[in-house]
């Protein structure tokens, strides 16, 4: 049976609103306090199943040369293996989860072992990051932030539409979630001073993002041609790419974000793969002008995905919803992201990140900045339980979580969570 199947079911239980079904299976790395060694996990209901114990036991072999890839602290070697291992792998871990699967079933000290927890467990960054990339990719999103700092009347800069507009960034900040985020010192200038001055960003902001994560590289010199990029991804994660706007708007021209952006960015610890959402693929935002040949990409090119952000001050018991949106109004697709990265013979490797840029949809609640929600600060967000926001507040924690629906069960990405600190004095 194909792990994508709905009438699939595992004799572990998951709650109808869990994001990890069986149908799901995305990757992580965890540990746990009885065993303290980061390792391999796949998402089950609030279980994990520790695929380090199974390769142990001899139940899960996913390099044919004998390789132990499960038992790392990142699952970079077993992404290195190549997309027929993740497929194996995939279908291996659904035979062993299924409900009439006697294997792992009925061998209660296995279960013990293998099955633990989400609760009890650590989440670790599930890949090691060796280059990020974030794009630009909203049009909602990039019109609202050209009306803001540049023109309202030319929001769209000239290349916007004919090429995913992207940076490199830091990977040595990428975070995984839960850890917190310290607010960051900088430089600022406000527009009617006359000279910059340094101090905590006091317009600290969040970016409701996906990344997808590289699984094939490709060698430096030699592009990847878009209709074969999907081949070179393993999956997706949720993304807060945190940003400083006062620190932004002074520094970024003409070379673009510097420190306004990489002092942190969080990514939710489970990997989705590209596989589990087949299903919920649908077309993007039509293109016009028609794009460059090199970028002109013919399948189903977005997801179907929901995206939610929640904003909870420090010592309030509920979160407010600011933001609902989808993936799916995102103009440039993954694939004609990677096809563009590489055109000039840039090599990408194994565990790459590249985040999508900030997603804004059409409607005011659907933009994925604060920035953008409150206007840049003029318009402020009522918060549940009182008070309002235009930027975050020390304390403030916030949560990006999505999902894509299916009839009676959800993929979903868990959440990507993080708390803000005081700047150091
Ligand atoms: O329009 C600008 O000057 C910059 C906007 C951003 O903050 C871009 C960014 O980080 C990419 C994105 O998330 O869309
Ligand atoms: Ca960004
Ligand atoms: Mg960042």
């Amino acid at each position: 049976m194909h792990p994508n199947d709905p009438i699939l079911r595992s004799f572990v239980e998951v709650a109808p609103d869990s994001h990890f079904p069986i149908q799901n299976l995305p990757f992580g790395v965890f540990s746990t306090d009885a065993d303290r060694a980061p390792r391999v996990g796949v998402a089950i209901g609030d279980r994990i199943l520790d695929l380090a114990a199974l390769e142990e036991a001899g139940l899960l072999a996913a390099d044919p040369s004998g390789g132990r890839v499960f038992a790392r602290r990142s699952l970079n070697p077993f992404i290195a293996l190549g997309r027929d291992a993740w497929r194996q792998v995939r279908v291996r871990v659904s035979e062993l989860l299924r409900h009439d699967s006697p294997i792992l079933r009925d061998d209660p000290a296995l279960r013990a072992r293998a099955l633990v927890p989400m609760a009890g467990a650590r989440a670790h960054l599930p890949v090691e990051v060796g280059d990020y990339t974030d794009f630009y990719s909203s049009r909602e999103h990039a019109t609202n932030v050209g009306s803001m700092f540049r023109d309202p009347k030319n929001a769209l800069l000239p290349n916007w539409l004919h090429l995913p507009v992207g940076y490199n960034g830091r990977a040595s900040s990428v975070v995984v979630s839960g850890t917190p985020v310290r607010r960051p010192n900088g430089q600022t200038k406000e527009p009617t001073a006359d000279q910059p001055s340094f101090g905590p960003s006091r317009k600290l902001d969040i970016e409701l993002e996906t990344a997808f994560i590289v699984g094939r590289g490709n060698a430096l010199g030699e592009p990847i041609p878009v209709d074969e990029a999907e081949g070179h991804i393993f999956g997706m994660v949720l993304m807060n790419d945190w940003s400083a706007r006062d620190i932004q708007q002074w520094e970024y021209v003409p070379l673009g974000p510097f420190n306004a952006k990489s002092f942190a960015t969080s990514i939710s610890p489970w990997v989705v793969t590209l596989d589990a959402l087949e299903p919920f693929r649908v077309p993007g935002p039509p293109q016009d002008p028609e794009p460059l040949p090199y970028l002109r990409q013919v399948d189903k090119a977005s997801v179907d995905l929901h995206l939610e952000v929640a904003l909870r001050p420090d010592g309030n018991a509920d979160a407010t919803t600011v933001c609902r949106t989808n993936f799916r109004h995102l103009y440039w697709s993954m694939a004609q992201q990677l096809a563009h990265h590489t055109i000039s013979g840039c090599n990408t490797r194994v565990g790459d990140l590249m985040g999508s840029g900030t997603i804004s949809g059409p409607e005011p609640d659907s933009f994925g900045s604060l920035l953008e929600l409150t206007w840049n600060g003029r318009n402020p967000l009522a918060l549940a339980g009182g008070g309002e926001r235009s930027f975050l507040e020390d304390g403030d924690e916030v949560t990006i979580t999505g999902w894509c629906q299916g009839d009676g069960y959800r993929i979903g990405f868990g959440e990507v969570t993080g708390r803000v600190t005081p700047a150091l004095g």
